[in-house]
């Protein structure tokens, strides 16, 4: 590039960050009096709200202007919040206006137009664009094209161009520091720079080096469900993120952060992830794990946790999968709809609602109630309508009771402060005579004592999905499902404890039974590593969701402790349970984060004819340490960690045990951290011990893998995609150490590693 057009460039950088300054400025008076506005109403709030309570009779008209207060409050909180978010994005934009440039010509215009390109738009006093936002629909050209025709999509059709020039820039604190014309979509120079520096301990946006495929799915508006197979490291959770931060910009109008949802693997992924939304001026989605989702839909039982599974499935040396496999399948899910479907009345497990020992409603009642409506009703709208006919049955039973006598000999004991606490917000001067104000504090006494069965009622308790969900097991072919399951699944209820397996299963019958727990609100959902969901957590989590549009991000070849599958069937599986008209796959092959040595070896591992495409970028060779005991191995750990500096590294195990035992041998030698799952960041400057499942989804410069022995991993193929995620977590640096016989997964792909061999 020669120095006249940097040097033009750079003034052009200058005129736009001058510009950006200058609104900086107006900006932050602007955010000054926006929140001496809040403090004002707050302090007018604060004051308002410590009159008038003790007046009884002036609280209704207190609360009325209570409300409005709030209303104000958070009127006046979200527009200085609103100013806040524009402040930084123009911060951002005067250290950096854009990483873009694109030259395009419209066969009907006469002038080349240059437009640049940055993490958000920035529009001049005379509103010329002088930064296009990135998920602009013009800029889909700078993702997507390469020089000649093309075209881009606007909301009113697709319009054609003529790309004359695409330029990239790398521009920090107003200065350029790398410029370059190319024809590639993003090129690799840029990506080099990028994947060349060291982790952050949290994710980055990937803005200005999207790869058109990533652009593809970033950019999907279509398809209702989206599935995207990627080998480790190709990017899956980055695009996913940008996804969000586009359909955020895109239906500005009719999409809140609130409306996304995204199942994470765990707590310290949540963490990892979240600066990415924020750097781009959004706010982030609703997170949440699968363990959360379900606990928090089970109260009052003990869930077993994807965590306590992978400790049982890691050390378990049968890996008895067979029942875990059949109650995850989509024949499971086909069959309890089926039987769903099929039961009546009199099958259903409807319970008596009682208080003190004297039942109120029972199941036979109930069961009459549910019976008497239309048979070709569905059964979640009789369940509503039964709902309705014992809330009404209770309302009779309310006032019918008012005349009773122990309602008289409760009220001549209340005394005049119980008395006026009945009366709540009611004046006496409203009541027409005595009889009038007696009927009502009777019935409030009744009601008050009553309440406990209308919640019972409100919140279904007439049905135990419990029994339900074991006579549906019960009714199953013993080939299936053997006694001994079913009897484990009811001895594990009677301590308050119920297995993973069984979770996502009952959830499903009992939602298709009675329709609790579907959430209509909810726009998209965004599932991270799906590859560890069976299919009926999927079909649950769908079915919970069930305006929201699907999108599946994961890796066949990462799943833990068990087989692993084929990219080809895993996504067979999902077609087969989630058939739907707009449905998209899409697969990336090309891997950035690991250096091409790492990756390569990572690939090897893999059975034959895998697509994983190592990204250019030179390493050192991975290395493995043979050792003859564990003292030795720690040893030689210890002496590597030395050589690796201070930067963000990680050992990591097959399971908690592991790590705690590593944890005890070296705490006393040097800044070590053993994670947990209650863990929600990562220390920075401190080796971390980490058990596999916890490192999901995160990547450190340099990792080592404990003990990949023989004996250790002799499962082979239920444990590959257990050791394939361990190595694929390293962006710089790999150290294998093996304690004895490296395991034969690895062995025989010894060249692609460096052999440290002291036995
Ligand atoms: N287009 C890109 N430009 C720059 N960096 C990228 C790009 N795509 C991915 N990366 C980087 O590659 C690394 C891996 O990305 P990410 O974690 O999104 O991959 P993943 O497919 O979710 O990985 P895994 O399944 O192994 O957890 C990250 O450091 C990310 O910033």
């Amino acid at each position: 590039m020669n120095s006249n057009e940097i040097k033009l460039e750079q003034n052009r950088v200058n005129a736009v960050v001058k510009k950006v300054n200058a609104k900086i400025e107006d900006t932050s008076k602007e955010y000054e009096k926006a929140k001496q506005e809040t403090k004002n109403v707050q302090t007018n709030y604060s004051n308002n709200t410590s009159v008038n309570y003790f007046e009884v009779d002036d609280r209704i008209e207190t609360s009325a202007e209570l409300q409005q207060q709030r209303g104000l409050v958070n009127r006046v909180v979200e527009n200085e919040s609103i100013i806040n978010n524009q402040l930084k994005k123009l911060k951002d934009l005067a250290d950096s206006p854009y990483f873009g440039r694109i030259d395009i010509k419209d066969d009907d215009e006469p002038e080349i137009e240059k437009l640049y390109i940055g993490t958000s738009s920035f529009v001049d006093k005379n509103q010329e664009f002088l930064v296009y936002d990135w998920r602009a629909p013009i800029s889909s050209i700078y993702y997507n094209g390469t020089l000649g025709k093309t075209s881009y999509q606007t909301p009113v059709g697709n319009q054609q161009t003529e790309l004359k020039k695409k330029r990239q820039f790398s521009i920090k604190a107003g200065q350029i520091k790398n410029m370059f014309d190319t024809n590639e979509t993003v090129g690799d120079e840029m990506l080099q720079n990028v994947l060349g520096q060291h982790n952050d301990e949290k994710m980055q946006n990937i803005v200005s080096t999207i790869q058109k495929e990533q652009n593809d799915i970033i950019r999907d508006t279509k398809s209702d469900l989206l599935i995207v197979q990627g080998a480790a490291g190709s990017g899956k959770t980055s695009t996913l993120l940008q996804r969000i931060a586009f359909l955020l910009y895109h239906s500005r109008d009719s999409l809140d952060a609130d409306q996304i949802v995204l199942f994470s693997p765990n707590r310290l992924f949540a963490r990892y992830i979240s600066d990415v939304l924020p750097s781009l001026g959004e706010r982030n989605m609703q997170q949440v794990t699968f363990s959360e989702f379900v606990a928090h839909r089970l109260e009052g039982l003990n869930v077993e946790t994807i965590f306590d599974k992978y400790e049982i499935s890691s050390s378990d040396h049968e890996l008895k999968n067979d029942v875990s496999e059949i109650k995850g399948s989509n024949q499971f899910i086909k069959a309890i709809e089926n039987y769903c479907n099929k039961i009546d009345g009199s099958e259903i497990a409807f319970n008596n609602i009682s208080l003190d020992g004297e039942i109120y409603f029972s199941k036979e009642h109930i069961e009459s109630i549910y019976d008497e409506l239309p048979k070709l009703m569905q059964s979640k709208d009789k369940f509503l309508q039964t709902k309705n006919t014992l809330i009404k049955e209770l309302k009779k039973i309310i006032n019918d009771s008012v005349s009773k006598p122990w309602v008289d000999k409760a009220i001549d004991n209340l005394n005049s402060e119980q008395y006026h606490d009945l009366l709540k917000d009611y004046k006496i001067s409203m009541f027409q005579d005595e009889i009038d104000e007696r009927n009502y504090i009777a019935k409030t006494i009744v009601k008050n004592k009553l309440q406990k069965v209308y919640d019972a009622i409100f919140n279904g308790n007439f049905f135990d999905p419990y029994i339900q969900y074991m006579n549906f097991l019960n009714s199953l072919d013993e080939k299936i499902i053997p006694n001994k399951v079913i009897k484990e699944f009811s001895q594990n209820l009677e301590f308050h404890k119920i297995s993973l397996d069984d979770v996502a299963p009952l959830l499903y019958l009992r939602s298709i039974l009675t329709g609790d727990g579907q959430n209509q609100k909810i726009k998209y959902l965004f599932v991270d590593e799906m590859q560890d969901y069976s299919i009926a957590q999927l079909t649950y989590i769908k079915h919970a969701f069930p305006n929201a549009k699907l999108n599946l991000m994961g890796d066949s070849e990462q799943a833990l402790f068990k087989n692993v599958e084929t990219p080809e069937q895993l996504l067979q599986k999902l077609n087969n349970a989630f058939p739907t008209n707009h449905s998209r796959l899409i697969k990336l092959n090309r891997s950035y984060r690991s250096t091409y040595e790492i990756t390569n070896f990572a690939k090897s591992i893999l059975p034959k004819n895998n697509d994983i495409e190592p990204f250019n970028r030179k390493g050192k060779m991975p290395k493995i340490l043979i050792r003859k005991n564990e003292n030795q191995a720690i040893d030689s750990i210890l002496k590597e960690i030395k050589s690796l500096g201070n930067k963000n590294k990680a050992i990591i195990t097959k399971n908690m045990q592991e790590a705690k035992y590593l944890y005890r041998h070296l705490y006393n030698t040097i800044n070590v951290t053993l994670m947990s799952d209650k863990d929600r960041s990562i220390p920075e400057e401190s080796l971390i011990i980490i058990p596999v499942y916890l490192a999901k989804g995160l990547e450190f410069d340099s990792v080592i893998a404990w003990n990949v022995s023989q004996e250790n991993y002799s499962y082979s193929n239920k444990l590959l995609g257990t050791l394939y995620t361990i190595i694929t977590r390293a962006m710089h640096q790999l150290t294998l150490v093996s304690i004895g016989k490296v395991s034969n997964i690895i062995s025989s792909h010894e060249n692609k590693v460096i052999i440290d061999y002291k036995i």
